[in-house]
């Protein structure tokens, strides 16, 4: 279990991570999500042991990663697929890696299939395209076979089918009993891919819960309407408590009212109605309302 208490990571008057804590669970796969500069690789790289807390602690199975013995079969990471040095081949990156932990090359070959890149393995690195750096980068978490798995960005530069196949990957090892701790900025990217979120902003916690948990609490039910007299139907709407906004195409959205009970309004007022439908807000929309108070930048303005 991976357990983060009262983590505060500070780089002189920026704080990177503000009094975080959360868990992940083995045996399923947990989302870390935030906007950019939210402070998801700050947390990982503490994980780790390649940076320091200021305050607080974070451990894996109540230990700090730093202090155990087994490194790769303990804990795999991928921080950044572009840390592999371009001028070695694929395979010489993951031999090498193996050597300094005590593996054999016959692993080397296994996670070399597993992850795709056999055929591409005698490539210089610096060859590779976005989606083989982090195809070597899984390949190197994985080597040691190890129970807890971090993975910064792992669908960044993926193709299609690159990310069904990651997906498939990450449920697999869950499955297996590991625990997996995957970072994104983008919900469509954890929505069919994790079980469990932990969602931070401006270095803390937003929420830590399941996606389905989530997704109940922050999609909210709405109807879009269009009327030829949408200050009449406004007024009226607005008299009988609900909450309206103008959509920039003129149309309404209204939330606290049901569908059926704002056509029997807009019909007792004789307000035509040309469009009267029913939607939830994506998931996409209920992360960025939950973390959009803690966006580092906004169009053209530093927060
Ligand atoms: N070495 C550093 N020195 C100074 N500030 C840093 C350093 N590393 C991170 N920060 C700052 O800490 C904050 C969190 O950064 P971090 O990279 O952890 O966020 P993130 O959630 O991983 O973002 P992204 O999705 O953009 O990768 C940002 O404001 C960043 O500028």
């Amino acid at each position: 279990m991976i357990e983060v208490k009262q983590l505060t990571k500070r780089y002189g008057g920026t704080t990177a991570v503000d009094d975080l804590s959360f868990t992940v669970r083995p045996g399923r796969v947990t989302g870390f999500l935030g906007p950019n500069g939210a402070g998801k690789t700050t947390t990982l790289s503490i994980l780790v042991g390649l940076s320091k807390p200021t305050r607080g602690t974070a451990t894996i199975d109540g230990v700090p990663f730093g202090t155990h013995p087994r490194g790769l079969r303990y804990v795999g990471a991928l921080l950044d697929a572009r840390d592999a040095h371009g001028g070695r081949t694929g395979q010489d990156h993951l031999v090498a890696l193996a050597r300094s932990n005590g593996l054999g090359r016959s692993r080397v070959r296994q996670v070399l299939e597993e992850v795709g890149l056999a055929d591409v393995a005698a490539r210089r690195v610096g060859n590779y395209s976005l989606g083989m750096k982090q195809r070597l980068g899984i390949a190197a978490a994985l080597l040691g076979d190890p129970p807890v798995l971090l993975f910064d960005e792992p669908l960044n530069g993926l193709d299609p089918e690159g990310v069904r196949w990651v997906r498939e990957l990450f449920h697999q090892l869950a499955h297996e009993g590991r625990t997996v701790l995957i970072s994104s900025h983008l919900m469509s990217e954890m929505e069919h891919t994790a079980i469990d979120l932990v969602v931070i902003g401006q270095g803390r916690l937003i929420a830590a819960e399941t996606l389905a948990e989530f997704a109940a609490r922050g999609r909210i039910p709405s109807v879009t309407v269009r009327t030829p007299d949408p200050t009449a139907l406004t007024a009226a709407l607005a008299e009988a408590g609900a909450k309206v906004t103008t959509q920039a195409d003129g149309a309404l959205s209204v939330q606290q009212m049901s569908a059926g009970d704002i056509g029997n309004l807009a019909f007792a007022k004789f307000i035509p109605l040309h469009e009267l439908s029913p939607r939830v807000s994506s998931l996409e929309e209920a992360f960025m309302k939950m973390t959009g108070d803690s966006i580092e930048y906004r169009a053209g303005r530093k927060q």
